[in-house]
């Protein structure tokens, strides 16, 4: 057994300060762990808590209580095996973490205006030390598996459809090496043929020993895809 995140007694809940500083609990003891290779999948009605716990996950939000464990594990040298918990982890280390160990595909793409789509997906490549070259070359490889034709790859995604901003993100993520693979609807506005591409896209992370934690709402992926399921329903509190 190889768990790559590890969450213990995760606690967290969000204070309104502008509305009579009302408390929400979201996260309430959450304890699960993803193991290399493995995909868990993320469940439970709308407003369970799934996106946040991937955001907190991925350090933008910051926990109460718990520890989330992080492996760098085998798929990434550069860190070797030491484990790290996230919810303590400096700035700093939450940097390096996410230009090396983890990945997140967000249900949108947060594009920077004239940076053109082959940077964009060529950057963690560039971030984790690939020469020049190599970056180009993968990233256009995984472009074309995702069917951006080449005529947009100099043109920056502001003006893409929205499936093809998601299949932008969704290269930027899984074109490089990250031993974590967090995925918020990864197929949520692709059609039938890039579903598929994004399915042989997870599938070979899996074999490559990535963990991935998902939350799928389209359930022939899910079924396809996950090798367990975690309620958030049971994590909720009053
Ligand atoms: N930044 C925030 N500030 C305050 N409350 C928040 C914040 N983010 C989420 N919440 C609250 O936390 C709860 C869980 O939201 P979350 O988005 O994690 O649910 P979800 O299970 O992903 O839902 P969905 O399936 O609809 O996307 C909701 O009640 C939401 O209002």
């Amino acid at each position: 057994m190889n768990a790559m995140i590890q969450v213990q007694d995760l606690n967290k809940a969000f204070t309104l300060h502008n509305q009579s500083h009302t408390r929400i609990n979201v996260l309430s003891d959450v304890s699960f762990q993803v193991e290399a290779g493995e995909c868990v999948a993320l469940t439970g009605a709308s407003g369970a808590g799934k996106s946040t716990l991937m955001r907190t996950i991925y350090g933008n939000y910051k926990a109460q209580s718990g520890a989330i464990w992080v492996s760098q594990g085998a798929v990434n040298p550069h860190h070797g095996d030491g484990k790290v918990n996230l919810v303590e982890a400096s700035p700093r280390t939450l940097i390096e973490l996410r230009r090396h160990t983890i990945g997140y595909v967000s249900q949108f793409l947060r594009v920077i205006p004239r940076v053109p789509t082959l940077d964009i997906v060529m950057e963690p490549l560039r971030e984790q030390g690939y020469r020049e070259e190599v970056a180009r070359r993968k990233a256009q490889t995984i472009l074309e598996l995702l069917n951006i034709p080449d005529t947009l790859w100099h043109l920056a995604p502001g003006t893409f459809s929205g499936g093809e901003q998601q299949r932008v993100n969704i290269a930027r993520c899984f074109v490089a090496d990250y031993a974590i693979l967090l995925l918020d609807e990864p197929t949520a506005s692709l059609d039938a043929e890039n579903r598929k591409n994004v399915l042989y896209l997870m599938r070979e992370a899996k074999a490559a020993g990535k963990a991935l934690l998902g939350i799928f709402h389209d359930e022939s992926i899910r079924d396809e895809i996950a090798d367990r399921q975690l309620n958030m329903a049971a994590f909720s509190s009053p």
